[in-house]
């Protein structure tokens, strides 16, 4: 699946970023969210995502990259997120978090930064619906695909089959039409896509692509 980040979207029209995203074929809307703390750059908050749920019928992925997601996490359910992921390296308390997230029917997703291990969140894989491999150090888009970030996304498709475990394994950094390829042979089940969605001039080929139905 393909899930353009309204990241790279002109801010100031963001309707026709969702249009955009229909028009192409994708399958997920990526809404991150910054707080100037985690991460080194400030997006938008809650109230942008709640006035933006009425003009799409997608999949609202919800990537909080903020510190004390627990404090947050009710904001961004009732603003309409369908998957709400938090960052592993910013909440001790994990497993409490993705409980109280499914208590609230939608789905919970965990994400890790280029130097978490994939080790280091293996107590949380049974209770996660989504895993977002962060392929770029984050905070900003338009970077470049970190090679090593790749092998993240093989472990967790071995523990996935050895667990019997039932996570999408999303990639998010440096996504475009040279690397895709490289993130699906791993075993990426979604790929997170900002500048090269948002800069394509044929963003329904672009989308056509990364899935691997034609070239553009
Ligand atoms: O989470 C992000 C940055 O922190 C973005 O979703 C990601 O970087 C996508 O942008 P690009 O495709 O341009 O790399």
């Amino acid at each position: 699946m393909i899930a353009p980040s309204i990241l790279s979207a002109d801010f100031s029209n963001l309707k026709q970023a969702l249009n955009d995203i229909h028009a192409s074929g994708a399958d997920w809307v990526h809404l991150d969210v910054m707080d100037g703390h985690f991460v080194p750059n400030l997006t938008f908050g809650p109230k942008m995502i709640h006035d933006l749920r009425p003009h799409s019928g997608k999949t609202f992925d919800v990537h909080l990259m903020v510190d004390n997601p627990g404090e947050l996490a009710d904001e961004y359910i009732k603003a309409g997120a369908d998957y709400l992921v938090f960052h592993s390296e910013a909440e001790i308390h994990s497993h409490r978090l993705l409980q109280y997230i499914h208590s609230r029917n939608i789905k919970a997703g965990i994400s890790i930064v280029p130097s978490t291990s994939v080790a280091s969140v293996k107590e949380l894989l049974p209770f996660i619906d989504q895993i977002l491999v962060m392929s770029v150090n984050p905070g900003f888009g338009g970077q470049s695909l970190i090679p090593q970030c790749l092998d993240k996304i093989r472990q967790l498709v071995e523990l996935r089959k050895t667990g019997g475990y039932d996570y999408l394994i999303s990639v998010d950094g440096g996504i475009n039409s040279r690397t895709a390829a490289d993130a699906v042979a791993a075993g990426a089940d979604v790929l997170v896509s900002g500048s090269a969605f948002f800069t394509s001039q044929d963003k329904a080929g672009f989308v056509s692509s990364l899935k691997g139905e034609k070239r553009v």
